[in-house]
């Protein structure tokens, strides 16, 4: 006789690729921090990246940081799902034990770009679920990375340029959310991966149950 479940949380279910991106300063790295704090089922997938570390940035926690050889040599021996150029320096999601996991019901985070999502989403159609967050104003962007207070003046006028250009991808992304309440931000995506995590398709264990049901 199949276990009887009372919620769908006891059922077997696939991991999810959980995608967050945003134009820099919309606020997606203080957003992926809130659900890793709140939700142990998903684990952050931690990117390799050639940009030095700001302050508080911890190897192997935040980012793998590495030189340029050592990226060169990663992408020569197809170590990364995929990679992409990033305001002059590359950044990519290392392989892992990413599919492996999955299959047993780990969710990962991903917080990447557009060029990184569109890589991942040809990949693994299934398991990924892409959400775009937006800055409420363009005012209030440049406001954030202004206080933020890691980059130079130089890297924020960049960054404000790339802005534009970032959002227009917008809607190559299933779910899009205006960061202006950080609280009321958090709670819709946590809204977001609560529902995916109950699609049918990723609950494995409904079969034997619903079969049980039925007999
Ligand atoms: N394609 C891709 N993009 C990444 C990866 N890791 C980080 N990024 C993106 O690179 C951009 C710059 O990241 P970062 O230097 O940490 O600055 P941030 O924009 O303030 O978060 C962001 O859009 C990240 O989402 C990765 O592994 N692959
Ligand atoms: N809703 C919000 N209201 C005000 N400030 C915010 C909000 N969300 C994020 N911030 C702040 O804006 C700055 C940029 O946020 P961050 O999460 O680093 O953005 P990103 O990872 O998208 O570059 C940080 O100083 C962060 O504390």
């Amino acid at each position: 006789m199949a276990e009887s479940a009372q919620d769908n949380d006891k059922l077997a279910r696939r991991g999810l690729m959980f995608i967050l991106s945003s134009p820099s300063g919309a606020g997606k790295t203080t957003i992926s921090r809130m659900l890793l704090a709140a939700d142990d089922e998903i684990k952050l997938s931690v990117s390799v990246t050639t940009r030095p570390p700001r302050p508080g940035e911890e190897d192997g926690v935040h980012y793998y940081f590495v030189d340029d050889a050592e990226f060169d040599r990663m992408v020569e021996e197809d170590d990364f799902y995929e990679w992409a150029h990033v305001f002059g320096h590359r950044y990519g999601t290392p392989k892992g034990r990413i599919r492996a996991a999955l299959k047993d019901g780990q969710d990962f985070l991903f917080d990447i770009d557009w060029q990184g999502t569109q890589q991942l989403f040809q990949k693994d159609q299934q398991d990924v679920v892409r959400v775009f967050i937006l800055p409420p104003s363009i005012a209030e962007l440049e406001r954030r990375l202004r206080s933020r207070g890691t980059d130079s003046e130089e890297v924020v006028q960049a960054r404000m340029e790339r802005a534009r250009a970032e959002i227009s991808h917008w809607d190559a992304y299933d779910y899009v959310v205006i960061n202006e309440d950080v609280n009321a931000c958090f709670a819709k995506v946590r809204e977001i991966l609560d529902a995916e995590r109950m699609k049918r398709q990723r609950q494995t264990g409904l079969i034997p149950f619903v079969r049980e049901l039925m007999s």
